[in-house]
């Protein structure tokens, strides 16, 4: 059949790091009008396999055919020219610029010598019209949100006539409506004949939106397009090799009051939050991005030091002028931004999982090593990191297992209340079940958890009680068992309007 004639093809394409195969003999047909999901765990090699079709690595061996011809994408000026435009998590866009000037960047229209303003604003204009999309091409870029400028990325990729578009994890920092928003715009794209290759750990979105998909397991394929059935339950045997249950919330009785937050205020955002967290609950914050979620989140941690209001801990007041101070008190925070909030590149993945828990492994003045490598090595394998974690570098692995690191550090410190924020943002379905396994295990030793989380159905399977936030404010609090997906995305948006 014509229509199934791959435009972009990789044959057994290679790619080794030193000690790694991260891309073993993939191959990988790509036809046009079709959303493809490149699916896998945590280092399997999907963002390598990426890098080599934008020009950024080249592979050791195999070839890349473009409609059935053999060619070579050198760097990434060549990868563009030939049709590749890639949206990646940090954006190339340039911030202080305006939406036409990015779109165009590179490839200014000229009037002769002098650069052909209006034209190139007719010109912005008439790709966002295209792909349907509202953003004035005269706006500064950084003052777009992340959806925004995800979406003047995509009318970058249009405006250069790219035939493959990649999105690698385009979501993670979307809100419900803005995702909806992308995905039609993705769908709208594939049926104008173009390539969607489509990355994210998010499967339910993948099921939803992808035509075929391609799953690696350490570097190779093991399941190419014609025998992966688009069925949640299906990739994630292929992926993992098991099916366990998604979320494997267990039952909790909770106890007497751990953490009291009262009327809190800070310069970021926070304005007057108040809820509790009982020995052995997870207490689920909702809420639109920017209501305050992540924030309330820093104010327990100590980073924005509170102006009004108080925190109690076990019934004591606290204090909180920095994070040492919340680490002492015995609250530790897994952050929304791990990359930029506190990974030592250059320091092994045992040293960045002991750091925040030293009491743990410290005899008088001494370090106890072998007892560090134990503790770490066990987080190591129960997260499903990569075993040779403990000791590379993490600067060296790869996104998610970086992420994981971070997970297992504040694991590792000895607290009371933990506070995640997108625990499993950007980690695989293995490390994300073994996520709620270590919630289950938090609150069966009577520890308390705030459970902060764009993805709803983690967040309602895997809470107790959920608080909507606001404005920097608590506005409703429900029994988790209570509301549904619909129920948490209306009462989200509608407080926001309320407030408004
Ligand atoms: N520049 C590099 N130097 C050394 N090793 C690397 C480099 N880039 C990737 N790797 C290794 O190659 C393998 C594949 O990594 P890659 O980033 O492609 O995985 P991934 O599937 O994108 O993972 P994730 O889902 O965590 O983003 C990993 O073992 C990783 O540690």
């Amino acid at each position: 059949m014509e229509e199934s004639v791959p435009v972009w093809e990789l044959r057994n394409v290679t790619k080794r790091f030193p000690g790694v195969v991260a891309n073993d003999s993939v191959s990988l047909s790509l036809v046009a009008g079709r959303i493809h999901g490149l699916l896998g765990e945590n280092g399997c090699g999907k963002s390598t396999l990426v890098k080599v079709l934008c020009g950024v690595h080249q592979p050791d061996s195999g070839e890349i055919l473009c409609a059935r011809r053999p060619v070579v994408l050198s760097d990434p000026i060549a990868a563009r020219r030939a049709g590749i435009a890639t949206v990646f998590q940090e954006f190339s866009l340039v911030q202080t610029l305006s939406v036409a000037e990015n779109i165009y960047l590179g490839r200014l229209p000229r009037n002769r010598w002098r650069i052909d303003w209006p034209a190139m604003r007719e010109g912005a204009r008439r790709v966002l019209g295209r792909i349907h999309v509202a953003i004035d091409p005269d706006a500064i870029v950084g003052e777009l949100s992340t959806a925004g400028q995800q979406l003047v990325e995509i009318a970058k990729a249009i405006a250069a006539n790219a035939s493959m578009i990649i999105l690698d994890e385009p979501t993670t920092a979307l809100g419900p409506d803005e995702i909806a928003e992308l995905h039609r715009l993705l769908l709208r794209l594939r049926d104008d004949g173009r390539i969607i290759l489509y990355i994210s750990h998010r499967l339910d979105e993948v099921v939803e939106l992808v035509d075929e998909a391609t799953i690696l397991k350490d570097g190779r394929v093991v399941s190419n397009a014609a025998e992966t059935p688009v069925e949640i339950r299906a990739i994630v045997r292929k992926m993992v090799g098991r099916v366990d249950e998604h979320f494997p919330k267990a039952a909790n009785a909770t106890g007497d009051a751990l953490l009291d937050v009262r009327s809190i205020h800070t310069s970021n955002r926070v304005a007057g939050a108040s809820f509790t967290v009982g020995r052995g609950e997870v207490f689920g914050l909702g809420g639109v991005l920017g209501s305050g979620r992540t924030e309330i989140a820093r104010a327990l941690f100590g980073v924005d030091v509170l102006r009004q209001g108080e925190i109690r801990l076990r019934g004591k007041s606290l204090k909180l002028l920095s994070s040492r101070d919340a680490i002492a008190a015995g609250i530790a925070l897994v952050p929304e931004n791990r990359k930029s909030d506190g990974l030592f590149f250059n320091f092994s993945g045992h040293e960045n999982i002991s750091i925040a828990g030293l009491g743990r492994i410290t005899h008088g003045a001494m370090l106890d090593h072998a007892r560090e490598r134990r503790l770490a090595h066990g987080l190591i394998q129960s997260l499903r990191i990569t075993p040779t974690a403990g000791t590379a570098l993490v600067g060296e692995l790869s996104g998610g297992n970086q992420q994981k690191i971070v997970i297992a550090r504040w694991l590792f410190a000895e607290a009371e209340l933990f506070v995640l924020d997108e625990p499993t943002q950007g980690i695989d379905v293995g490390a994300k079940i073994a996520v709620y396994q270590l919630i289950n295990e938090l609150t069966a030793a009577g520890k308390g958890v705030i459970l902060i989380s764009s993805d709803y159905d983690e967040l309602l399977a895997m809470s107790d009680r959920i608080g909507i936030v606001s404005r920097g404010r608590i506005v409703a609090i429900r029994d988790a068992r209570s509301l549904d997906k619909a129920d948490l995305i209306k009462a989200s948006a509608d407080r926001e309007e309320l407030a408004a």
